[in-house]
């Protein structure tokens, strides 16, 4: 096929599925790659690291895995991963997300946009684009701002159609309602009652 993105995210939903189900967050799956220039097809990629929510102990989304992941073979913490990125000329970084990263986190820990501005520190390359598959629903924090502030960060994004419904069904799982949440983001009205 002419682009790959598809089956990363198919790869990213597989990630996903392997997260514990929780009603405090939605289950993610990341992978990070270096893409050589000129390259649609992907056929030279390198996978860096792979990442899903709560993964790693403690309260840590997919992307955040992701990096700590790659820092912790790198011997570095998480917050340190830009330093040991590659940064290969005619090369670029890239990640792939089920959910778009998030802007803003309601415990307070610091957004995944934040992370993969980050890596940008120091004149670094760090991350060139993002490939997400379903914008962040409003369930935890209203109207999402990770495009935005990813478009601020001078971070190119690209959403990948197709794979909405089975991300939305993965990511909502550990929550009360998540047919409905679903149903809700999928911009789908209530299900409809028989009347006769
Ligand atoms: N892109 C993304 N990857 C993840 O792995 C994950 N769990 C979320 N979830 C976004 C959602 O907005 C936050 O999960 C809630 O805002 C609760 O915040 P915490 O997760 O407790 O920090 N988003
Ligand atoms: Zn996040």
């Amino acid at each position: 096929n002419p682009t790959p993105h598809a089956t990363y995210m198919q790869k990213c939903i597989s990630l996903a599925e392997q997260s514990p189900p929780r009603p405090t967050n939605f289950r993610v799956g990341a992978i990070l790659l270096s893409r050589k220039d000129d390259d649609p097809t992907g056929s030279q990629d390198q996978i860096l690291s792979t990442g899903y929510t709560m993964e790693l102990a403690g309260n840590t989304h997919a992307e955040q895995c992701c990096f700590a992941n790659f820092a912790a073979v790198h011997n570095v913490p998480e917050d340190q991963v830009a330093s040991v990125l590659p940064a290969e000329p005619g090369r670029k970084l890239i990640m792939y997300v089920t959910m778009e990263p998030c802007g803003k986190r309601l415990s307070g820990n610091a957004p995944c946009v934040q992370r993969i501005t980050r890596t940008r520190e120091g004149g670094r390359a760090g991350i060139h684009k993002v490939f997400f598959g379903v914008k962040e629903p409003g369930t935890f924090v209203g109207e999402s701002e990770g495009c935005k502030m990813l478009t601020a960060a001078g971070i190119e994004w690209e959403h990948v159609g197709g794979f909405e419904r089975e991300i939305l069904t993965v990511a909502t799982a550990g929550h009360e309602d998540g047919e409905a949440e679903v149903r809700a983001a999928l911009g789908e009205g209530q299900k409809e009652t028989n009347v006769d």
